[in-house]
């Protein structure tokens, strides 16, 4: 099999019947098509961010491309193999990590929960031993294996969940939300971590995130989904371009001094020597810091992010896309 065709689709729908009580014998029926007519591939060895509004159909997706929900049109497949068809089968070669919910057992030691998904993953004794230490290792998560889940933290069970999801050696990794509700600290050891596994194990990645800097750190390629179909499909910078994005860079001068110039820079905002300056988020900021940093009395500074869902807007927008709910026809029925 090709490379580029590792995970395909090919004019993929999922429409959901949702059936709502609205009086004694009435009720509404809504078709609400979550991915609509959804094509793309993922090459082998891809870190793909997969990112989009709230109800966009990114869950949706991953669902179908683990076999949990069957389409309703149109082709998947990962490794060859139909997902909804033969779950099993993939399940050997898949991970996934849902940052929201844990597949560990949560009154049970983490080492247990390993234990036990050795036993039910029928996982290759030396392959586990090996996958288990180089995760405890690279996660750090040695002095957690004797802890029970509840009483880990948030960061510290994300971690555990990870090296769950990696214990049987999967080809790909679905993770949503990695880091969620994670400290600065914790987030960047992940990120690290996944940048490792990839370059060593050459493990494909689908990352769906609300997190801009996950996909900077770890993604070459971005795709938008928005009404279940897909927006944009490239590099974070094309995806900056089309919605002409904006960073910001916070800079902290000795004293208080005259707006800064540093075109196309602009200052936005003032406040005594701490000024504000936005830039074109598709634009390196070392640059334009140097020539600052050349020219000005400087203390220190920052770089502010523009957050996911501001981006996504602008290029939904700069497309003629205004954000509305996802396609869904009512009907009313009387049951
Ligand atoms: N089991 C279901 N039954 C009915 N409708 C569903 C079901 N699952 C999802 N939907 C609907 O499908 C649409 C897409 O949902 P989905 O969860 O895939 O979006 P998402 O992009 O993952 O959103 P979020 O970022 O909020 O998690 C939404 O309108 C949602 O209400």
């Amino acid at each position: 099999m090709p490379d580029g065709d590792f995970i395909t689709l090919d004019r993929v729908e999922k429409v959901f019947d949702v059936r709502r009580k609205t009086g004694f014998l009435r009720s509404e029926r809504r078709r609400v098509r979550a991915v609509d007519s959804l094509s793309f591939t993922v090459a082998r060895g891809e870190m793909v961010g997969y990112i989009g509004p709230n109800g966009a159909g990114k869950s949706t997706t991953i669902k179908m491309l683990t076999g949990i929900l069957t389409p309703s049109g149109g082709r998947l497949r990962v490794a060859g193999i139909d997902p909804s068809r033969e779950r099993t089968r993939l399940a050997a070669r898949i991970g996934v990590v849902f940052g929201q919910r844990t597949t560990l057992w949560w009154d049970l030691p983490l080492i247990d929960s390993y234990r036990l998904m050795h036993r039910m993953y029928r996982i290759p004794d030396g392959r586990y031993r090996e996958n288990l230490d180089r995760c405890v290792e690279l996660l750090e998560l040695g002095d957690l294996l004797d802890v029970p889940v509840r009483q880990l933290s948030l960061g510290q069970r994300m971690r555990g969940d990870i090296a769950a999801a990696l214990l049987h050696d999967p080809e790909v990794l679905y993770l949503d939300e990695p880091t969620i509700g994670l400290d600065v600290i914790s987030k960047a050891r992940v990120r690290e971590f996944l940048r490792e596994l990839n370059a060593e194990r050459g493990t494909t990645v689908l990352l769906t995130t609300h997190d801009l800097q996950d996909i900077e750190q770890l993604c070459g390629r971005v795709m938008v989904i928005d009404h279940g179909r897909l927006m944009y499909d490239g590099p974070l910078a094309g995806l900056h371009e089309v919605g002409d994005s904006e960073r910001t860079l916070v800079v902290d001068l000795a004293r208080e001094l005259p707006p800064i110039e540093a075109a196309p820079a602009r200052v936005v905002k003032v406040e005594g020597p701490r000024q504000w300056l936005a830039f074109p988020a598709s634009e390196s900021a070392a640059p334009l810091v140097a020539r600052i940093a050349a020219a000005y009395p400087l203390v220190d500074l920052s770089v502010r992010e523009p957050d996911i869902e501001a981006v996504i807007a602008k290029m939904l927008q700069s497309m003629g896309d205004t954000p509305q709910p996802p396609p869904e026809q009512a009907e009313h029925v009387v049951s």
